[in-house]
């Protein structure tokens, strides 16, 4: 019987890596199966890794239906064994519905993968429903790791430097709007809630270095 799977965790722990790998095998045996993604940071229409490698795939904008797209590609003599669903989160809990439908009625099985919660720690919308109706929500054996040394779990944005958890939902990674830097950096809840990011804890390292300075202590008079 097909599943609905959800592969989850946070920003570059290697979703699409694991989606890209996971098509390559089914392939290799002679299975079909259609790629959708959506707003990939590489571009329109297509799956990306940042370990280089890259594939085709249909983009799911906002009017996309998958049940539309998969009844389409049967009726005309295609066979789908398979669905990669990446940058899931992106998804309408519509259009995540879809997908359980397709798992139920048409007995094809469909991966997702995703992250399951905004910058601001919470929930996109499109993960919430997946976590809802998934078969199983698996997440990712290779560990994110925060800049402290501990798993990563949560997702930050940094804006020109600065960790923020305010401002819209969905601003695609590595981009720059012409007037504002914004980077992702994945912490530990720790330092999550302690809005300490990489920067943000290198600065106060060089601060501690230089504030504590006591003159008095001071075994050598500093030259007038
Ligand atoms: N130069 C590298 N050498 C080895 N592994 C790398 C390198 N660059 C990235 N990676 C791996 O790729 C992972 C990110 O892959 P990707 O599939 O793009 O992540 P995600 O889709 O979860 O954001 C990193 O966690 C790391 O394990
Ligand atoms: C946390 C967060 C992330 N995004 C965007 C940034 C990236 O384009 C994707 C995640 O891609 P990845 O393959 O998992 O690295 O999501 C966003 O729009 N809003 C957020 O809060």
């Amino acid at each position: 019987m097909a599943e609905l799977v959800f592969f989850s965790g946070t920003m570059d722990c290697g979703k699409s890596t694991l989606a890209l790998q996971m098509d390559h095998n089914h392939r290799a045996r002679g299975r079909e199966g259609l790629i959708f993604t959506r707003l990939d940071r590489a571009g329109d229409s297509v799956l990306s890794s940042r370990l280089g490698l890259s594939t085709g795939a249909v983009e799911v904008h906002e009017q996309l239906d998958f049940w539309e797209v998969v009844v389409a590609q049967l009726t005309s003599g295609g066979k789908v064994d398979y669905l990669i669903c990446d940058e899931a989160q992106f998804y309408s809990p519509a259009q995540v519905e879809q997908l359980a439908r397709i798992v139920d009625e048409l007995d094809i099985e469909v991966y997702a993968f995703g992250i399951m919660a905004d910058f601001r720690t919470q929930l996109f919308p499109g993960s919430q429903r997946l976590v809802e109706l998934a078969d199983r929500t698996q997440v990712l054996q290779v560990a994110a790791l925060c800049w402290c040394g501990a798993r990563a779990t949560h997702n930050a944005r940094v804006v020109d430097g600065s960790m923020v958890v305010e401002g819209e939902q969905v601003v695609v990674g590595d981009t720059t709007d012409g007037t504002q830097e914004v980077e992702y950096e994945v912490l530990c809840r720790r330092h999550h809630m302690r809005r300490m990011s990489s920067h943000a804890a290198h600065a106060a390292a060089l601060s501690a270095d230089v504030l504590p300075f006591d003159l008095d202590a001071c075994p050598v008079p500093p030259r007038a």
